[in-house]
């Protein structure tokens, strides 16, 4: 966290004159790990967005270039019912794009094009959420796609509500108050469900009160209960009872595990998002699929603002309950003065320039350490850690 840097990176020379690596300074030499083969030759006639047409398909086969074993690249993406695609305008040349554009949506109006989605900006690059059909050996098969035949494909990453959807950022916003100042309501609470292709009508989302009650939005009394069934699971993972962050504030974890309420496979699950069946009107979070040898948990993140609460996307267990445990966080004496004498910010003083507030770095400070920022070497070389 840079609470305190006095400048940003330095774009030019290293320390010792030398020129820095390309990714230092951001010069990416790309390679596509693949071509889309899409069902789109040309860019008239292509979806604006991949919102608009679900039916839309296109095959991804990654390049042996890339890896020489394709398939294990894929490996358990197919868990996932939506991933990013992250692509070049290929069609549109680099030096055409301007700072001001007109999107179709504004009729002739000009706007930054940085506000837009517009494929004419500086470096080319397009970002899809599409549907993932199956993956087979080393190629993807996706749906609801905006990309012409022949895109050069530079990286896919499955899309996981908690993490790509702001609705998902509760235990940030509301049980750390990090949003000191921001967006209104209103516009911070955008129905995510509009971005997905599959689903079908958004609701206009009026409070956080009329948000339908998935997981994250129920109240903490409802959670309450499912929480002390999850950390009691929690509780019987051996290091779980060995760590501890020397800094103060206990947190708890918010995470909770909903029952399962429906036995679904991930080929139901995933027509079901194509096709809106009747069945898993019955589900609202949590879904368990029992295979022969081992169970494997679904969550169905439902964000959605749908009267029947559909779920829209598909994670595996893993993203929600990963075997990884939520630290408590203590600030000794010391922390607590060195935050004080940083937000009394004297002239002389070292001070904030990220955290409005002693109060707010705090916050910050303790969502970071109490997901445990430590990498898995780490962790298991020492179980406890302090910061002072
Ligand atoms: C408005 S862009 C949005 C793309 C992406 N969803 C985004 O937000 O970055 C979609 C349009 O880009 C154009 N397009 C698609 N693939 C392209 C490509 N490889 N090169 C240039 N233009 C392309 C098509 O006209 C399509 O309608």
């Amino acid at each position: 966290m840079r609470g305190l840097e006095k400048q940003g990176p330095s774009a030019t020379a290293a320390p010792c004159g030398c020129a820095q690596p390309a990714l230092e300074t951001g010069n990416l030499l790309t390679e596509p790990i693949g071509y889309l083969e899409s069902c789109f030759s040309a860019k008239i006639g292509t979806p604006r967005q991949p919102s608009i047409c679900s039916q839309s398909r296109a095959c991804l086969k990654i390049r042996k270039s890339i890896f020489n074993n394709p398939e294990h690249s894929l490996m358990g993406l197919e868990q996932f019912s939506h991933v990013w695609i992250l692509f070049v305008f290929h069609k549109n040349g680099h030096l055409n794009y301007k700072a001001k554009v007109q999107p179709p949506r504004l009729n002739g109006a000009k706007t930054g094009v940085f506000s837009t989605r517009s494929p004419h900006r500086p470096n080319a690059i397009g970002l899809t959420l599409a549907k993932l059909e199956k993956v087979e050996g080393g190629a993807v098969y996706l749906s609801g796609i905006d990309m012409i035949h022949g895109t050069p494909v530079l990286d896919i990453k499955p899309y996981i509500a908690d993490y790509d959807s702001p609705q998902n950022l509760e235990p940030q916003t509301k049980h750390h108050k990090l949003r000191a100042a921001g967006p209104s309501d209103a516009t911070a609470n955008s129905c995510d469900q509009q971005l997905l292709s599959g689903c079908e009508k958004a609701q206009p989302c009026h409070s956080t009160k009329e948000k339908p009650k998935c997981r994250e939005h129920r109240t903490s009394d409802e959670n309450s209960q499912k929480f002390r069934d999850t950390s009691e699971i929690q509780h019987t993972l051996p290091e779980d009872r060995e760590r501890a962050v020397d800094l103060a504030l206990e947190s708890s974890r918010e995470e909770t595990m909903d029952e399962p309420e429906d036995q679904l496979g991930p080929q139901e699950l995933k027509s079901f998002l194509e096709e809106g069946t009747d069945r898993p009107r019955k589900v609202e979070g949590a879904l368990v699929l029992r295979g022969s040898s081992a169970e494997t948990r679904w969550d169905a993140s439902c964000h959605a603002r749908t009267a029947d609460r559909v779920p829209c996307s598909v994670v595996p267990s893993w993203v929600k309950e990963a075997p990884v445990a939520t630290l408590q966080v203590r600030f000794t004496p010391h922390a607590e003065m060195d935050l004080r004498k940083l937000s009394s910010g004297g002239a002389s003083q070292t001070s904030f320039k990220y955290f409005h507030s002693a109060e707010e770095a705090k916050c910050a400070i303790e969502a970071m350490l109490s997901a445990d920022p430590r990498s898995v070497y780490r962790r298991k070389l020492c179980k406890t850690f302090a910061m002072s």
